[in-house]
């Protein structure tokens, strides 16, 4: 199973066990080829549901301080975008299962020339893919030559965005829609406004069943465990990257940040009655 259909499983599977789908991103080249594979085959064997991969650029302008530090280091150690066809190989026959799909801004895309790098990604083990800088009036192309390669088209939507549009970019979906929690950039967050609720109940309710993760400053189980509830999955991505440079990019501190996620991402008991529990 691939594509569309493999996103989707992911996403049941995570529901069936009673959990938000935990959705990992790390941006490909960072530190280095070598290590950003052993590192994302280690996230995918840590527990991750899906990751998203990122596709290094120069100018990264949703990104904050973290991820635009390791999208740069990533460059400087060389990375060009059709290296990414090897490493989702590489991944793939190293046996990591789960969906990758690619997180890219849309000009490295376009000088890898479409349609014949999506398709190529497509081969090699992508699923789906996220384009955060096509806004819904201009993305149709490229939501088409995703789909024509077999990729789940992952859309955003902001707090910003009204309901009635919110609800034709959900329908554009065919993986899931990407609700930002935040307008701003990505980053690691203390705390999230507590508007976020209120926004990813609107966004389930406009969205008519398509399904919604959110992503943008979820930074520590707290966090994943208060947002786990409203939504089908959760995006983590500058903590992570912050966490991997803390324990200096060790298999098992790492391993035990996508373990507190994933737990902490555990929908509670349901109907358990108040007064049970003392005996
Ligand atoms: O880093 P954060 O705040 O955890 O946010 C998610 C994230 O990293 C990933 O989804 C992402 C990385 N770069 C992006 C650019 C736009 C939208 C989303 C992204």
């Amino acid at each position: 199973m691939r594509g569309v259909e493999a996103v989707r499983e992911a996403f049941r599977r995570a529901r069936a066990e009673r959990r938000a789908a935990l959705i990992l991103y790390w941006p490909v080249g960072y530190p280095d080829l070598e290590a950003s594979i052993r590192i994302v085959g280690l996230l995918a064997r840590a527990g991750a549901d899906l990751i998203e991969l990122g596709l290094p650029f120069s100018d990264p302008l949703a990104d904050g301080p973290v991820i635009q530090r390791a999208v740069h280091r990533a460059l400087q150690a060389g990375f060009r975008t059709p290296q990414i066809l090897e490493v989702l190989a590489r991944l793939r026959a190293g046996g990591v299962g789960i969906p990758l799909c690619l997180m890219s801004y849309v000009n490295p895309l376009l000088a890898a020339g479409l349609p014949g790098f999506l398709e190529e990604a497509a081969r090699a083990g992508a699923d789906g893919l996220i384009v955060p800088d096509l806004p819904l009036e201009e993305a149709e192309a490229m939501r088409g030559a995703a789909g024509a390669a077999g990729l789940a088209w992952i859309p955003l939507a902001a707090p910003t965005t009204p309901d009635e549009r919110l609800a034709r970019i959900a329908a554009t979906a065919t993986g899931f829609l990407y609700l930002v929690s935040v307008t701003g950039i990505t980053g690691v967050r203390d705390r999230l406004p507590e508007e976020v609720v209120q926004h990813l109940r609107r966004a389930r309710r406009q969205a008519g069943g398509v399904l919604v993760a959110v992503g943008f400053g979820i930074s520590r189980p707290d966090h994943a465990a208060g947002l786990a509830p409203e939504a089908d999955g959760l995006v983590v991505g500058s903590a992570l990257i912050r966490h991997a440079e803390a324990c200096g990019f060790d298999e098992a501190a790492l391993a035990a940040f996508v373990h507190a996620m994933r737990t902490a991402a555990a929908l509670p008991d349901e109907g358990l009655p108040a007064d049970r529990g003392s005996g």
